[in-house]
Formats: structure tokens, C-alpha cells, sequence
């Protein structure tokens, strides 16, 4: 009987089935990677007007994963709140916006290498009146569920109150319509969202030790190894600096991504 189930294929999953020599990263479907990510979270990961994923991390990470030899990369949308525990259980491959590497998401999953740091900014109306963090005493915040923005304004924004979102989308409409104050997200999403309603930034907080990684389901070890020498590669030949200055035009580079030769002396 085994041998006609194994014939028969349906002997379990198709990782299963493959052997390590032909599912070295133990990729779900061997030969290609499955993704979570988020559809707007512009200019890091979101979707085109073809619905297509686009985006800084989109775009690094194709690049990685080409270098470790896997060509097909499906990305899928994920509300942020659930992205790490569907990497951690298998549903994906990797989870791939933005997400700042934390010791307690390390409880969840394992991260590749960092490959950008940045900045946590609030957005609101022009009419507000909300200027600075200070501002924000009082008022609704928009925070999405999850993220390191809901860390801190539980920690340091203590006399707002906070209001939890699935996605950025919604809570800037929440903005736009009145509903809450402010939203706390990502500096180049921010901009972004500025951009296109007229919104302004109140406050930007640094967030360099959290830089954003990959996100892997733990002991994925080969994988994770992979990833990181892609992005050292990546790096070091000056495509980690070309997509910067594509998706991030004018903003501050972090100098720590950008190849050695580029990199001043640490003084
Ligand atoms: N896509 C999201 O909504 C993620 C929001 C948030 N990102 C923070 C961050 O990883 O964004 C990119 C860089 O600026 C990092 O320094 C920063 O910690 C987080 O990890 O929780």
C-alpha cells in the first residue's frame, strides 16, 4: 500500500515528499517561496495598480532569493497582526514588510540579518493642532495591531488613547473622516500617505535597533543562511543602494547597508 500512496503522491504535504537534496531551504513548494506581506505599506511592500506586490522589500527580497536560486516568489497579503504566527506555523516561507527584528518576535520566528533602519512617524490632519509627541495628549491615535508603533505608544504615549487597526489603509481613513486624531506607522509609508491626502508629519521616532529583517519559521536555518549571504552580496555590489535610492529618493541612507568601500571610518 505504501508504495501505491507514494506513487500515488498523496503521501502528505509536497515538502513532504521531496528530499532534502531537492528542498534544501524547506520551502513549502520546493523551487519557490511563499510570501506574506502587505498590500499598503507603500513604498516597502504594497500592491501596483496591476495588483502586483512592489516595493523596496519586495524588490530587495526578489533579488536575495534569486541569489539563493529560487526564481518564483509568490507574495500574499497578510494583516499585519497575524504575519509572524502564519510564517511560524508554515502557512509561508518568510514574511517580507518591514518588520523591525525584536527579541520577542524572535520568540515567534527567526530573522535574516537587518537591511534597513529608520524611523516611527505620526501623521495627522493640518487642523489638528497635533505639532509634537506632546500634542498627542488627549487624543485618538491610530495604531495598526501588532506593530512596534503599538509597542511604543502603549509604553510612551500614555494619555492618548489608542485606537488598534487591521492595516494602515484603514486607519488613515480613519484620519481623513475624523474618527481618530493621528496614525503611528513607518517614516516612507507616512510620506507616502502625506502625499496623497495632504496629511503632515507631527513626530518622528528614531528606531534603529529594531531594524527590519526577513521573517522565517524557526530552525529554518538553511533558509535564513541563504537570505543572509543574498543580502551581504547584495549589499556589497550596490544593489541594496540602487533600490534605495529608487523607492527612497532623498531620504537619509542608513550607511551600514551600503558597500564597505562606500562606508566611512567608524570614527
Ligand atoms: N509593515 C509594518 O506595518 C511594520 C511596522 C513596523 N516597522 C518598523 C521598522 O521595521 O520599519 C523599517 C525601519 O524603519 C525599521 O527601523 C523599523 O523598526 C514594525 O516592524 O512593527
Amino acid at each position: 500500500v505504501a508504495a501505491v500512496l507514494a506513487l500515488s503522491g498523496c503521501g502528505g504535504s509536497s515538502s513532504a515528499s521531496s528530499s532534502p537534496a531537492e528542498n534544501p531551504y524547506g520551502l513549502i513548494e520546493p523551487g519557490s517561496l511563499r510570501v506574506a506581506s502587505l498590500g499598503d505599506s507603500k513604498p516597502y511592500t504594497f500592491t501596483d495598480a496591476q495588483g502586483k506586490f512592489t516595493g523596496f522589500d519586495v524588490e530587495l527580497f526578489t533579488d536575495v532569493a534569486a541569489r539563493a536560486g529560487v526564481d518564483n516568489v509568490v507574495f500574499t497579503g497578510q494583516d499585519f497582526s497575524g504575519l509572524l504566527a502564519a510564517v511560524a506555523n508554515g502557512q509561508f516561507d518568510a514574511g517580507v514588510a518591514a518588520i523591525g527584528i525584536t527579541d520577542k518576535r524572535k520568540e515567534t520566528v527567526d530573522f535574516s540579518d537587518g537591511y534597513l533602519a529608520g524611523y516611527l512617524t505620526v501623521i495627522t490632519t493640518k487642523s489638528s493642532g497635533i505639532n509634537n509627541a506632546d500634542g498627542l495628549s488627549g487624543k485618538r491615535l491610530g495604531v495598526v495591531q501588532g506593530t512596534l508603533q503599538e509597542a511604543y505608544a502603549v509604553k510612551n504615549f500614555t494619555s492618548a488613547s489608542l485606537v488598534r487597526f487591521p492595516d494602515n489603509n484603514t486607519a488613515v481613513s480613519a484620519v481623513n473622516s475624523g474618527s481618530v486624531d493621528a496614525h503611528f506607522l513607518d517614516y516612507e509609508a507616512a510620506k507616502s500617505y502625506q502625499e496623497q491626502f495632504g496629511l503632515v508629519s507631527a513626530a518622528d521616532i528614531p528606531s534603529f535597533d529594531a531594524p527590519a529583517g526577513f521573517a522565517v519559521a524557526k530552525g529554518k536555518t538553511a533558509l535564513k543562511e541563504a537570505l543572509n549571504k543574498g543580502l551581504a552580496e547584495a549589499m556589497e555590489d550596490g544593489t541594496w543602494k540602487k533600490l534605495y535610492e529608487k523607492w527612497f529618493p532623498g531620504s537619509p541612507m542608513p550607511e551600514q547597508y551600503l558597500p564597505k568601500a562606500e562606508q566611512t571610518a567608524t570614527p
